[in-house]
């Protein structure tokens, strides 16, 4: 590894290109970039092409670098950028994580998330990557071999936004000019070995697929990155018809059963994928989609919770939502002492002050509180003169889904429940006009209930 230079040097057909992914990002004076510094060539001619841009378009340029600490040497690749940043005037930091050996998608797939997961926590606009025109290829091509959809197969962006967005600004660079210009410009970096090993099929497929397929086809690797591009726009038009859908079939979370069986089949996964996707979980398996809409369009039932990964498809009384799965089992009884909010399951409960409003602060602070999931036997009575309900019927009779029930949390005082989540206040603990009260909510992702 010879020294770094120290100065960066623009070269005018990469910086054009880097310059237009910034214009389409908006980078400007004040903007805050941080390269995604793995100390390999691409993020290395990365950082130096934007070094080289950072005075005359006034942003602010830093550089982070993920040590996985999976290979002996990768000790040796943090102090190489700390060395490069240095010569470049650039701050970096260095993030040491632990890798899950365990993760079910295999040891690359566990660095990448501990890798996006420390990059997170950066405090920028943008994240900068050192991905490229040959990276891209490959990608659509081993998304399409594993069955993707038009979103997989749209493959990575050169702009992203986000919170912080990602740029990859050599998106339509090839690997070989990368190279070109920085044995040209006598640059230094790292080679990561493992990039060799053929047990990992992405090799194979860069290593021994792709050179085949460009023998016989050579503009494959830009025609593969032009395909990626045109998935994105049918991408983007079906996240358009969805958010329409989402607006026509009711409030843009909460559909009407019938209005989405009027739509077609594709159309209805179409927008359940997007309303998934909108809660941040990942697309649930094709085959489990395809069920859950079959059930949807044909079940007589009025309740019904379709699992679908990280989240559920959930049916209530003509209504469907998306929820979180899987609820927690509920916790053990906690002692409430007029704290704003406790953790309740895959949630929280809230209690806010309220005149007039709620359950009565002064009979709360007369017995013990606590919140706790239904005891068996419970009764309670939601209105003057109105008979004790079982726990069932008032359940029913606020429309509360059958999957919720036993976690709900249910105030108590002095073992008489007094507010059931979703279900409402005791006649008897509710709070004079005027009188100081005490207003408890449950919120879990996706579905808020208030008394
Ligand atoms: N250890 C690291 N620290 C910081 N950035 C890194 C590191 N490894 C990779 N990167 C960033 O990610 C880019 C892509 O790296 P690489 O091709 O090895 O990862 P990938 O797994 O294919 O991509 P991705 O992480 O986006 O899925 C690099 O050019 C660099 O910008």
């Amino acid at each position: 590894m010879a020294a770094s230079r120290t100065r960066a040097q623009p070269d005018p057909i990469l910086a054009g290109r880097v310059a237009a992914v910034l214009d389409a990002a908006g980078v400007g004076p004040g903007s805050r970039l941080c390269v995604a510094l793995s100390g390999g060539v691409d993020s290395v001619v990365t950082l130096h092409q934007l070094a080289a841009l950072r005075k005359e378009r006034g942003f602010v340029l830093r550089a982070a670098h993920v040590d996985h600490g999976l290979q002996p040497a990768a000790g040796d690749w943090a102090a190489f950028c700390e060395r490069l940043c240095a010569g470049l005037g650039v701050e970096i930091d260095v993030f040491p994580v632990t890798v899950r050996r365990d993760h079910p998608d295999g040891l690359e797939a566990a660095a990448r998330e501990a890798r996006h997961g420390a990059l997170a926590t950066l405090t920028v606009d943008w994240l900068v990557f050192g991905h490229h025109l040959d990276d891209q290829a490959e990608t659509v091509l081993f998304r399409l071999l594993r069955g993707v959809g038009v979103r997989g197969a749209g493959a990575m962006a050169a702009c992203e936004p986000g919170a912080p967005g990602r740029l990859r600004p050599l998106l339509e660079v090839r690997r070989g000019e990368i190279l070109e210009y920085a044995r040209a410009a006598a640059l230094t970096w790292v080679e990561d070995h493992s990039n060799a090993d053929r047990r990992h099929a992405r090799n194979r497929l860069r290593h021994d697929v792709l050179p085949c397929v460009e023998a016989a086809f050579p503009q494959a690797a830009e025609m593969l990155a032009r395909s990626a591009l045109n998935f994105r726009e049918a991408d983007g038009l079906l996240d358009e018809l969805a958010h329409q859908d989402a607006r026509a079939c009711g409030d843009g979370e909460r559909f009407s059963l019938d209005a989405l069986r009027a739509l077609s089949a594709p159309r209805l996964r179409n927008l359940l994928r997007w309303r998934i996707r909108c809660t941040g979980a990942e697309a649930p398996a094709r085959a489990r989609l395809l069920e859950a809409v079959r059930q949807l369009r044909s079940t007589t039932t009025p309740s019904l919770h379709l699992p679908l990964g990280q989240v559920a498809c959930c049916l209530h009384r003509g209504r469907v939502w998306i929820e979180a799965m899987p609820m927690r089992a509920h916790p053990r009884p906690v002692r409430w002492c007029g704290e704003e909010e406790i953790a309740w399951s895959d949630g929280r409960v809230l209690f806010e002050r309220r005149r007039g409003e709620g359950l009565s602060a002064a009979l709360l602070e007369r017995g013990e509180v606590v919140v706790a999931s239904r005891r068996g036997g419970l009764r309670m009575s939601d209105a003057p003169g109105r008979p004790r309900h079982s726990f069932k019927n008032l359940c029913q009779e606020a429309g509360v889904p059958p999957w919720w029930r036993d976690r709900l949390p249910v105030v108590y005082v002095d073992d008489e429940p007094v507010w059931i989540a979703g279900v409402g206040i005791a006649a008897a603990a509710r709070c004079a006009p005027g009188e100081r009260g005490v207003l408890p909510s449950w919120w879990r992702p996706g579905a808020p209930l208030r008394s």
